[in-house]
């Protein structure tokens, strides 16, 4: 059981700081909401927390070990897995061997198969011949595999109708359920604030909410007022 702990960073990217003062954490077993008008941040925020960016000021810590400059690899290894935007399956692999690329033994395998029935049904399936809903299961239940501490997850509705993302959200729940932590970037705020238990909401490149996610569901009026920053 981890926690990810992100003290006043800041990341700049291209013409400047796309990222300031963003202090907030990441507790085991529960979902972090972190929510934003497009353009807001989300996105260079968490490829921060993996590596892909370096913050050009403050501290991440992953259970009070400082990783601001470890290597994205390091940060995998020591469970922070990000899952990027856009549905990486390789489509011309089945399900199971999409799976086998991080769940590596029979027995992890089946602990996946566990978690996701669903996927089981279309085990032998070459994955492009899966919906899109059915592909985003596949990525998230690789991602499990890789036994993570803390997800990342960017954007899972991405070209997903509504109802589509909506059968997702119990998925991350289980898997928040088994003590990861999960910090889920979404644009569909109001879904994504239904099963989080923390939200911050961003814009501009800094927080503007910071509190429970309930508070923001019982009120938006002060939703729409953080979303204008
Ligand atoms: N590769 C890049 N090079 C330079 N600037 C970038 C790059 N990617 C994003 N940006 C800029 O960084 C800022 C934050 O973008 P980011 O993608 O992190 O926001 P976001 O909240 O995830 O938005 P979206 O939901 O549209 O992806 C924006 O001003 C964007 O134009």
């Amino acid at each position: 059981m981890s926690t990810l702990k992100l003290t006043d960073v800041a990341v700049s990217r291209g013409a400047g700081p796309v990222i300031s003062n963003v202090s907030l954490a990441v507790a085991p077993g529960e979902i972090t909401a972190l929510v934003g008008p497009n353009g807001a941040g989300k996105t260079s925020l968490l490829e921060s927390i993996s590596g892909v960016l370096a913050p050009s000021h403050g501290t991440l810590q992953l259970d009070g070990v400082d990783i601001t400059r470890a290597s994205r690899r390091k940060r995998f290894k020591a469970g922070i897995v990000h899952v990027e935007q856009g549905r990486a399956v390789f489509p011309s692999l089945t399900v199971r061997e999409n799976l086998e690329l991080t769940a590596t033994t029979p027995a992890a395998l089946e602990q996946v198969l566990e978690m996701f029935p669903e996927l089981n049904k279309r085990i032998d399936s070459p994955t492009a011949l899966l919906s899109g809903g059915e592909q985003q299961m596949v990525v998230l239940a690789r991602a499990f595999a890789a036994g993570p501490k803390i997800l990342l997850i960017d954007e899972m509705s991405l070209g997903l109708a509504p109802v589509v993302f909506l059968r997702l959200l119990p998925v991350v729940q289980t898997i928040a359920a088994t003590g990861v932590g999960v910090l889920l970037v979404e644009q569909f705020a109001h879904l994504a604030l239904k099963i989080a238990d923390t939200a911050h909401v961003i814009t501009g490149g800094m927080v503007s909410y910071s509190g429970p996610a309930a508070e923001l569901v019982a009120d938006p009026e002060r939703l729409q007022t953080a979303y204008l920053g």
